[in-house]
């Protein structure tokens, strides 16, 4: 009897963790196994110890609604290469709030956009631009202000040079200051050579909008990448 009662215990709470978190751990597998992880930038940012973030993979099919990584997902053949590097340091920011020091807060994209993307011809469009930037300015933004939602109040952006479709570029994101609510960023798009392409500047605002929808999605984040093996153990059982 007691161990039909552990037996039924174990299966509940199996199913539960299963139901909750499947979406999640399913989006962590499904992009560990994404093409496309070569690109120009590669060892340079991997010797300076910079990392793709877990949380930012399960950013890009996770259930929780974000304009950007949902495009990604629903249009993968647009992008050909897209990846987000943190320092390795930064990716703590998100479990605690102790950072040492707002400047050294920065992050990479690297990209390369397919024909889909492109204005002109073979030239991406510079929306895309301004939206990798803005991107990249939310993520940091939210994170210097210590986790507070931040709106984009100001984005100036100076297209110096075309950038081409099927080619590797990388933004430089970074916060220039803090000024109570005003995050000030800048950002630069460099091609393979290190020339400049594009250069931005951003001004955000600490906001009250959707806190707790991106509490909810951190909370389930956190205890995912804390109990992704057990889940995937459950996984592989129901399919056996
Ligand atoms: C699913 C898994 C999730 C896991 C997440 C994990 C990690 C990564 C995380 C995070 C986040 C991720 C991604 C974020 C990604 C993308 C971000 C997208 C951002 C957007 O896409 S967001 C939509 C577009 N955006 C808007 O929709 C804003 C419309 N706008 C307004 O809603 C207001 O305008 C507002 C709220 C901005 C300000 O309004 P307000 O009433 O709160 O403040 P107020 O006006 O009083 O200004 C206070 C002081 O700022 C100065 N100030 C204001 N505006 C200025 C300007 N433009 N230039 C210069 N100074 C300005 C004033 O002069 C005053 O200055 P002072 O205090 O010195 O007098």
């Amino acid at each position: 009897m007691k161990k039909n009662i552990l037996l039924f215990g174990l299966a509940f709470v199996g199913g539960f963790t299963y139901e909750r978190y499947f979406p999640y751990v399913k989006a962590f597998i499904s992009d560990k196994g994404q093409k496309n992880d070569d690109h120009s930038f590669k060892s340079m940012l991997e010797q300076g110890n910079y990392i793709q973030p877990k949380v930012i993979d399960i950013m890009h099919s996770s259930p929780d609604k974000h304009f950007l990584h949902n495009f990604i997902a629903q249009h993968n053949e647009a992008l050909n290469v897209f990846k987000i590097y943190y320092p390795d340091k930064l990716e703590q920011k998100i479990y605690s709030d102790n950072l040492e020091s707002e400047d050294k807060i920065h992050l990479h994209f690297v990209f390369n956009a397919a024909d889909h993307l492109q204005g002109h011809s073979s030239i991406v469009h510079g929306g895309l631009l301004a939206t990798l930037i803005d991107n990249a300015f939310g993520q940091l933004s939210y994170l210097a202000s210590g986790q507070i939602p931040t709106a984009t109040a100001n984005l100036n952006i100076n297209y110096r040079k075309p950038v081409k479709t099927n080619h590797d570029y990388m933004i430089t994101a970074e916060i220039d200051k803090i000024e109570g609510r005003k995050v000030f960023l800048k950002a630069t798009i460099y091609d393979q050579d290190k020339t400049i392409c594009t250069e931005a500047t951003g001004l955000f605002l600490t906001v009250q909008w959707g806190g707790q929808m991106w509490k909810n999605a951190l909370d389930k984040i956190k205890e995912v990448t804390q109990i992704d093996d057990k889940i995937v153990k459950i996984d592989q059982k129901k399919k056996e």
